[in-house]
């Protein structure tokens, strides 16, 4: 009985959960992802295609998807969509201009049948530029608060220092196994 108690334990605490990471190209995705792993900046180049990182947070494993957001390699986001728990949209708090997009990409992902259970983490990232928006105004921009078929949080972060990282981490380890 203990066996497989401790069986049981460990299959829940060692389980993976998908996670991608999306958002327009130069919105700061594989900087989140090497700043969630080594705690350090890294010198990135566009993704081509993806990285993958295995990101341990309080004995919760997550298995993240960082995916190039090029135009170009958008169309294909949705090869990585099957299993997903969470999608991390990162916005890069700087691009008014292409806010527009980043919206649009947004609730394409919430209308994919793969995405139906998927828990939505946005990060309002480049919070150290002058002028940049604010979470609450990339949140009305989005209209985050008419989503109600997916729960979805917004943090507002900084890649550079790893500023709201932790906040947001935390806010999906909370989600976990609850649906
Ligand atoms: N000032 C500032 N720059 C940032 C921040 N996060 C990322 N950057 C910079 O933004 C640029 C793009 O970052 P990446 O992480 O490569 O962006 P990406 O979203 O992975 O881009 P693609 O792979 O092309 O989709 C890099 O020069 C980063 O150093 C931030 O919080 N503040
Ligand atoms: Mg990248």
């Amino acid at each position: 009985m203990g066996l497989i108690v401790a069986k049981l334990w460990s299959f829940f605490c060692n389980q993976e959960h998908k996670v991608i990471i999306v958002g327009l190209d130069n919105a700061g995705k594989t900087t989140i992802l090497y700043q969630f792993l080594m705690k350090e900046v890294v010198h990135t180049s566009p993704t081509i295609g993806s990285n993958v990182e295995e990101i341990v947070v309080k004995n919760t494993h997550f298995l993240m998807w960082d995916i190039g957001g090029q135009e170009s390699l958008r169309s294909s986001w949705n090869t990585y969509y099957s299993n997903t728990e969470f999608i991390i949209l990162v916005v890069d708090s700087t691009d008014r201009e292409r806010l527009a997009i980043s919206k649009e990409e947004l609730y394409r992902m919430l209308a994919h049948e793969d995405l139906h259970k998927a828990a939505v983490l946005i990060f309002a990232n480049k919070q150290d530029m002058k002028g940049c928006m604010s979470a609450a105004e990339i949140s009305k921009y989005l209209t985050l608060s008419s989503i109600k078929d997916h729960p979805w949080h917004i943090q507002s972060c900084c890649a550079l220092t790893g500023e709201g990282l932790c906040q947001g981490l935390e806010w999906m380890t909370s989600r976990v196994g609850l649906r």
